[in-house]
């Protein structure tokens, strides 16, 4: 298995002094990775009687199983020399001291500050910015209070049965997760809707036997110029608009902004008192907390929203003051680094076995992909290592009947998360038995496998053995939940923002800007003015996008040729 030089996307500069794999720990860690190349988990295990009681960590509700990880006492030292040598424990500390870590945009990250209590003081530009975080979570409780007890009603004077956010990415993503995770602990009487995406039937199918009396709209965007929800956004006045008389008025009622920008919320006809703000310290991967999550709270209650509030501060003061060898979300940053960059793993899999945490996954590929899928350092020079993690997952036991197989006989290291829960949330505690089982049962298989000698032994026909040995050595965290409710839920995403941070320090990379996106914006602008252009554009593409171009064209019945 070669070691951090694995993909295609090679850097462009070669590896020098002054980058990461110039630092005494990395390359301590590159010869500790070939000593463990043969070391596998059993070998580990059989090594250690003690190897689960000395990596097993836990933190109010949760339980952190690093047992099955392809890891040692010597592993962990050296990585911790590497996020010492990293100035790990200091970003943490300017991270929370509010910082301009976000450096190409000059910027504070301060989502901590977002879940601080409200006598917490957090400075940015000399400004404590805590009251503030706590004026907005007032209004929203009070927003979030009137919908839910029905005295908030639409134009037409009918309760408000359906709430449907409108946003995408951070505007999107965490609600949507969060909604579905805390169903049991939502107002059944209230139908959350989300609507991202840019293709109509989202929405046609979001609004489909929805009346507009009784439909509200939350218009979520930081930035308010993101295509997708203003074209969305649009969509729904007309939608309100036709569905209550054409009355212009009826926007009051049927529609709330949660932006940074009043100017455009303004423009767009929703009346600023209706809207609920946060800071450009916020990103949109981070603003679960802030007022990003109102579908949230509309859905689970003011109450519920601080106790998951109250989780996420938890996480905040463990990574802030525990030890690194005591630190759940450094660890996992750490061992997530110790698989991308040492040991040639492709990705990471997310495996959540609860239904409630469907999204999970998605959710973490913004959080993860947009904050550390970056080629620059800080300071902008090019990286000389593999940067980013490719997350991806589906809950379980469905996965095991999917992907599972490449997992246990493929040829591929791909280090996976399993979450667990112990509690039911349903009264169908047998079905969750089976569901733990199958939980433990996975991790178990994946680190342990099956030799020929236990196949053999259990009778298995020889010309099958080879086809059904399982090699093992599949490593995996197991994060194990007491219960899955709002401060769980909490605990669970901040862990794992945290983890990204690490990770975005030890890689020496802005985690908090997304350039990258830019670029697709820009040209889908161009290419959308020549799919509709009444005459044939001339166009300044390469070949293929050029003919797909014609075609698109051609099939919609517009001039394809010039
Ligand atoms: O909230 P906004 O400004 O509409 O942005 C939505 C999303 O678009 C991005 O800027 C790029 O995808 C994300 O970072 C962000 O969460």
């Amino acid at each position: 298995m070669s070691t951090s030089s694995t993909e295609n996307h090679e850097p462009e500069c070669s590896a020098d002094a002054s980058g990461r794999t110039g630092l005494s720990a990395w390359r301590a860690l590159h010869s500790h990775a070939e000593a463990m190349r043969g070391v596998t988990l059993q070998k580990l295990f059989d090594a250690d009687p003690e190897r689960c009681g000395a990596l097993a960590l836990e933190t109010p509700g949760l339980y952190a199983d690093f047992a099955k990880n392809r890891i040692n006492g010597e592993t962990l030292e050296l990585l911790f020399d590497l996020a010492e040598q990293c100035g790990l424990r200091q970003k943490i500390a300017a991270m929370f001291e509010g910082q301009k870590i976000n450096v190409s945009e000059d910027r504070a990250v301060l989502h901590t500050a977002l879940r601080a209590p409200r006598e917490a003081r957090i400075l940015v530009d000399g400004v404590n910015v805590v009251p503030e975080v706590h004026q907005v979570l007032d209004k929203m409780a009070a927003f979030a209070t009137n919908l839910r007890n029905g005295q908030w009603t639409g134009h037409t004077g009918q309760r408000i049965r359906n709430v449907i956010n409108v946003g995408i990415g951070g505007s999107d993503l965490g609600p949507r997760m969060a909604c579905q995770a805390l169903r049991a602990f939502s107002d059944r009487g209230l139908r959350l809707e989300f609507v991202s995406n840019v293709d109509g039937a989202e929405f046609t199918e979001a609004t489909r036997d929805m009346d507009p009396a009784q439909t509200l709209f939350i218009i979520s965007s930081k930035s308010w110029h993101t295509l997708e929800t203003l074209t969305n956004a649009a969509t729904a006045r007309e939608w309100i608009l036709s569905g209550l008389g054409g009355d212009n008025s009826a926007i009051a009622r049927h529609f709330v902004a949660v932006s940074t920008n009043t100017h455009g919320v303004t423009e767009f006809g929703i009346d600023p008192e209706n809207m609920f703000g946060f800071w450009d310290w916020v990103g949109g991967r981070y603003s679960i907390d802030s007022a990003v999550g109102l579908s949230l709270m509309v859905a689970i209650g003011p109450e519920n929203f601080t106790e998951m509030l109250g989780g996420f501060h938890d996480v905040d003061e463990h990574f802030r003051t525990a030890p690194l060898g005591r630190n759940i979300p450094v660890i996992m940053g750490l061992v997530s680094v110790w698989y991308n960059n040492f040991l040639g793993a492709a990705s990471q899999a997310i495996l959540p076995y609860s239904h409630y945490l469907a999204h999970f996954p998605a959710y973490l590929q913004q959080l993860e992909m947009e904050s550390n899928g970056k080629h620059v350092t800080g300071s902008g020079e090019q990286v000389d290592q593999q940067t980013g993690q490719v997350i991806w997952g589906e809950p379980g036991t469905n996965g095991q009947h999917a992907f599972y197989q490449l997992l246990h006989q493929g040829t591929k290291l791909v280090p996976c998360d399993f979450i667990a829960v112990i509690e039911p949330l349903s009264d169908l505690g047998h079905q969750h038995d089976l569901l733990a089982a199958n939980v433990f049962a996975q991790a178990e298989g994946l680190a342990f496998g099956r030799t020929a000698a236990q196949l053999r032994e259990a009778g298995s026909p020889k010309d099958q053995i080879p086809h059904r040995i399982c090699k093992g050595n599949q490593p995996s965290t197991t994060l194990l939940l007491d219960r899955l409710d709002p401060r769980s839920l909490g605990t669970l995403i901040a862990l794992y923002e945290h983890k990204v941070f690490t990770e975005g320090v030890i890689w020496d990379v802005d985690s908090f800007d997304q350039w990258g996106v830019e670029l697709g914006k820009l040209l889908a602008g161009t290419i959308a003015e020549e799919l509709t252009a009444d005459e044939v554009p001339s166009m300044d593409h390469d070949a293929s996008t050029a003919e797909l171009v014609r075609r698109y064209r051609s099939g919609r019945g517009r001039g394809s040729t010039g």
